[in-house]
């Protein structure tokens, strides 16, 4: 994947400034008002009850705060937070150590859980259902499988595309929550409060500037706020203004509706290409050289989002909304 200024990819945050700026309570979270609201019902009658919280799916694009969301989870119940990843788990007994290493009540979040092996994700079934793991000692004649007891847990996934997870691991998930793009409102509000964070002045007008260009995603408000940060400290301001702002989001080349070169990449690639599509996401994806599973997983939903392209039977097709985007003459169908 190409290196690119509005990524939602999280690996190079500084994992200190990433920690300080993320939300420990509902109330801090900004946005999400019915995945929210829900989730904190359930919470509160799990509570009641005296009992962990049923199991919960949290899917969406990237850098729109389910790994936040997870954290949150268990710091409202009052439970230990553990967290590992699919592809971190490679072997059936390394998902056993882990569940058995469980107190109860605990959360265990596995972040990109359709990346489970197979046979890692067989011994989540009865551990989620019953709370327990099947286990085969030995080999040949002698293997005979023991039951183990765990204590009750609750398991918090993250995907990007609850698509992708098998039908058995879905629908032993009691909750199913669904994070959305976030509005300009909500997204202004992450930039001031990350500003405070940062001891930074920000004009409201600034702060909106950057809200719209994020693609409707925190990871990104954040990010691109402290880059214009950074070139409003070098001009000696006191408060980032927005003309800096323009200014820094035009060096970073984000255009105004917070799309950026790979965004242009795509859309003019089957503007120009494919007479505006439809076309294939793999003859697409070869065209622009990136691979068709992170089209569809990062750049497309906010693209779908906007309304710049379609998807369709026949493949994906640029709007007309995109065509006056880039100033463009619609062409003739
Ligand atoms: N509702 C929110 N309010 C304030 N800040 C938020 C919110 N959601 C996310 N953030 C910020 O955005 C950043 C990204 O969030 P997070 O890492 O939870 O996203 P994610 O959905 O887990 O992404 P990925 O799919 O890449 O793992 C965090 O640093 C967090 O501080
Ligand atoms: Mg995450």
């Amino acid at each position: 994947m190409e290196d690119r200024m509005i990524s939602s990819d999280s690996h190079e945050e500084d994992s200190q400034i990433e920690l300080s700026l993320r939300p420990t309570t509902l109330r801090q979270y900004i946005g999400q008002h019915k995945a929210k609201n829900n989730l904190s019902i359930f919470i509160e009658a799990a509570k009641l009850r005296n009992e962990p919280l049923d199991h919960v799916l949290l899917y969406g694009p990237p850098g729109l705060g389910k790994t936040t969301m997870a954290s949150i989870i268990a710091n409202e119940m009052g439970v230990q937070f553990r967290t590992t990843s699919g592809p971190a788990i490679e072997r059936a007994g390394d998902l056993a150590a882990i569940l058995s290493s469980l107190e109860a009540g605990d959360v265990l979040f596995i972040d990109e859980i359709h990346r489970l092996p197979r046979s890692v994700e067989e011994i989540l079934y009865p551990a989620m259902e019953d709370f327990c793991l099947d286990i085969v000692i030995g080999t040949g004649s002698s293997a005979r499988s023991v039951r183990l007891e765990l204590p009750p847990f609750t398991l918090v996934g993250a995907t990007t595309r609850a698509g992708l997870l098998t039908a058995p691991l879905r629908d032993r998930f009691g909750v199913l929550s669904r994070l959305e793009f976030y509005d300009t409102n909500d997204l202004c509000s992450i930039v001031e409060r990350t500003s405070d964070i940062f001891n930074v002045s920000i004009s409201k007008d600034a702060a909106i500037e950057i809200a719209r260009r994020s693609r409707g995603t925190p990871r990104i408000a954040n990010r691109l706020l402290k880059r214009v940060r950074d070139i409003s400290q070098v001009k000696g301001e006191t408060e980032v203004t927005v003309e800096t702002t323009k200014h820094a989001l035009e060096m970073l080349q984000v255009d105004p509706a917070g799309l950026d070169h790979i965004d242009h990449k795509l859309l003019l690639g089957i503007m120009d290409g494919y007479n505006g599509g439809p076309v294939g996401l793999d003859t697409i994806a070869a065209t622009i050289g990136e691979e068709s599973q992170t089209i569809e997983d990062v750049y497309e939903p906010f693209l779908l989002q906007m309304g710049f392209i379609q998807r369709t039977p026949r493949g994906r097709l640029v709007t007309r909304k995109a065509y006056e985007h880039f100033n463009r003459e619609v062409p003739e169908a």
